[in-house]
């Protein structure tokens, strides 16, 4: 039963709450129906438990902005927060624990690679990488699944264990298998049920691979924390984890939350959520420029004006590019990467547009619904860098771009995302020039659910840029 003031939305059943109202398998068209029947503040049951799904830029910016004190907790009884054994940053509920944590990933990012110049050079050193298999396939075609991925994930290595990985390297084939398909188990049909049936719990079904997965990514990650532990030098950082263990060491027990039974699911967290994101935005990118190639050629005519006379591009370029500004905002837009953001909760009896919400109430903020919103978008419907540029061609972000989310649980990565998708998507655009293959039939922008949204495989074809040839 609803509680009294809740949000409305379709009835429950009992035991099942409302589980028949969505496709397990992708529920995002149903979120979209239950919007335009019941507003942008709608009610589910996850099972027994009540959960409110927020759509469109004014219940989402209320919510997670003007009451994110009471609007910023994370759900504890879920299947992510089994996988996670309740460490980490990203699901840690608001409170001590995930303040400082996410202070402290904040500020050591910043001074050990995320500060500008260091992180910068990180990103032109692996695009090195990048760039040898597709060197290899000028004139034909590859599957670039994985590249992406593997560049992603070496980005943020550097910054967690201070090494990068061969892409051959079984280490970082694994543990991107690992991470890939734990972010479709997480949001799947399994998770569903999961959450939805508390006694199916303990029973030898599919959902159990997560589980298996979390602890072999453990054991790969334990090895490079043994190699810390034994090497570190106090007061001599060489990475994220030395970092950790400076701040254990400072802190002894002055009652803080850092324990070294934290850090290896927080540096997990942060690989994790490096890799899956800005690689399935990359992927999305390629599709769509492939098959938009004005876009494609009016990026490259930008990119060899300004960067004329210039080695390599910087991350400052893009404030004299606001053609590329605005294609890659318009990736982000349509890519929508984490489709529901992570699930928040509230942290106290609530408001919101009218309606109450008790504590412990499970939020799902739907991203897709602010970054397809009609009247925030000039062509909500169609891949448009338009959507980013006023009448005089300068480029304008409006508010309702939203892919890391809003509030204080906004993504912690932003920065380095944005300063990957820059030098990573200009440095391609100048060196190739991307078709979709002639024998590849329709391109199929629907992608794979999850709590990130992947596109289907698709093969590239790659010739040298007219400027790039010798
Ligand atoms: C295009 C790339 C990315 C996108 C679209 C993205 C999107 C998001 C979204 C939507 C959230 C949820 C925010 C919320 O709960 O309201 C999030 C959280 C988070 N992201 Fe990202 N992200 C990206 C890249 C990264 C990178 C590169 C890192 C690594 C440093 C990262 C680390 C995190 C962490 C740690 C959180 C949890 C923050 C918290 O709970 O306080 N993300 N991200």
């Amino acid at each position: 039963r609803r509680p009294k003031g809740f949000p409305p939305g379709p009835t429950p059943l009992p035991v099942l709450g409302n589980l028949l109202n969505l496709s397990l398998s992708n529920p995002m068209k149903d979120f979209q129906r239950l919007a335009e029947r019941y507003g942008p503040v709608y009610s589910l049951f996850i099972g027994p438990n009540p959960a409110i799904i927020l759509n469109g830029v004014k219940a989402i910016k209320e919510a997670l902005v003007e009451r994110s004190s009471e609007f910023s907790g994370r759900p504890q009884d879920l299947l992510v927060n089994t996988m996670t054994q309740g460490k980490g940053v990203i699901l840690a509920d608001y409170g001590l624990r995930w303040k400082e944590h996410r202070r402290f990933a904040l500020m050591t990012l910043r001074n050990f690679g995320l500060g500008k110049q260091s992180m910068e050079e990180r990103i032109r050193a692996e695009l090195h990488y990048l760039m040898e298999p597709l060197d290899e396939c000028i004139g034909g075609t590859m599957n670039p699944q994985l590249l992406f991925h593997n560049g992603a994930s070496n980005i943020i290595c550097q910054v967690l264990f201070g090494k990068r990985f061969d892409y051959n390297d079984p280490f970082i084939k694994e543990i991107i298998h690992l991470y890939t398909e734990n972010a479709k188990i997480a949001n799947g049909p399994w998770a569903m049920l999961y959450d939805t049936i508390p006694m199916i719990r303990n029973l030898p079904l599919p959902f159990t691979q997560c589980f298996r997965n979390v602890a072999r990514c453990q054991e790969l990650g334990n090895s490079l924390l043994k190699e810390h532990l034994d090497t570190h030098r106090p007061g001599q950082p060489r990475d994220f984890l030395d970092c950790y263990l400076d701040e254990l060491d400072k802190r002894g027990d002055d009652g803080s939350t850092f324990a070294l039974d934290q850090l290896m699911m927080f540096s997990l967290d942060l690989h994790f959520a490096g890799t899956d994101t800005t690689s399935n935005t990359l992927l999305t990118g390629l599709l769509y420029l492939m098959t938009h190639p004005d876009i494609q050629e009016a990026c490259q005519k930008e990119i060899d004006r300004e960067l004329e006379g210039k080695e390599q591009a910087s991350f400052d370029d893009r404030n004299h590019m606001p053609y590329m500004q605005a294609v890659i905002h318009e990736i982000q837009r349509v890519a929508n990467t984490v489709p529901l953001s992570v699930f928040h909760s509230t942290t106290k009896d609530t408001q919101l547009l009218g309606f109450s919400i008790p504590k412990g109430t499970m939020v799902i903020p739907n991203l897709t619904s602010v970054l397809n919103e009609e009247g925030q978008w000039k062509f909500p419907a169609e891949f448009n860098p338009e959507n980013f540029l006023n009448e005089k061609g300068d480029f304008e972000k409006p508010e309702a771009f939203m892919p890391f989310s809003t509030g204080p649980r906004m993504c912690l990565g932003e920065g380095l995302a944005r300063m990957e998708l820059f030098l990573i998507l200009v440095t391609l655009l100048r060196r190739y020039k991307f078709t979709w293959p002639v024998d590849a039939g329709e391109p199929d922008y629907i992608p794979v659910f999850g709590v990130t949204l992947t596109p289907k495989p698709y093969r590239i074809a790659l010739t040298l840029h007219p400027a790039e040839e010798p």
